[in-house]
């Protein structure tokens, strides 16, 4: 399960971005970045970069995490950041890890999941990720009342 979380953190995490002021003039990569503006890094970058991921990049494949984060990043610590990076990353990581792994595992001890046929895959920023049209899915009951 945590394999699919970090693989869903990867292409379609909540944040997409880390909005950042510049306090002092500073030099990042070959750029020159003057004091006070504002910037934003992307994670869509490294999330979908095919160097760094391969070829297959934009497929959702659990098992590139299946020997962790390090291997999956080839030991590269800025080339996946669903919760940020540094001090103001976020507080919550392992609550909300936490609290998807129990809300998946209630799910799928009750039911099977099944994507509709109605489904359009449509991910859109509002602030954060989130499906354009919602998920449209069917829900099965494993067991009889
Ligand atoms: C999958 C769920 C979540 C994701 C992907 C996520 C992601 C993030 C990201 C990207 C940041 C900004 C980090 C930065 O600026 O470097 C952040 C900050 C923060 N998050 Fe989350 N978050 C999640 C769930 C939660 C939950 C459930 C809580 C509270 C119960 C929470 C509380 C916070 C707080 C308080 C901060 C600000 C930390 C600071 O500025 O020092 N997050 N989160």
């Amino acid at each position: 399960m945590t394999m699919i979380i970090n693989e869903t953190l990867r292409l379609y995490g909540p944040s997409h971005g880390l909005p950042r002021t510049v306090a002092r003039e500073g030099q990042l990569g070959k750029f020159i970045l003057p004091a006070d503006i504002d910037i934003l890094s992307l994670n869509i970058g490294p999330h979908r970069d095919p160097h760094l991921w391969g070829d297959d990049v934009h497929l959702f494949k659990p098992e590139r995490f299946a020997e962790g984060i390090a291997k999956a990043t080839n030991y590269t610590a800025a080339a996946f950041f669903p919760f940020g990076l540094g001090p103001r990353s976020c507080v919550a990581m392992t609550l909300a890890t936490i609290e998807t792994k129990i809300a998946l595992s209630m799910i799928l001890q009750r039911y099977t999941i099944t994507i509709s046929p109605t489904y359009v895959h449509s991910p859109i920023a509002i602030i954060t990720i989130q499906p354009q049209h919602g998920i449209q899915i069917i829900l099965e009951p494993l067991h009889s009342c």
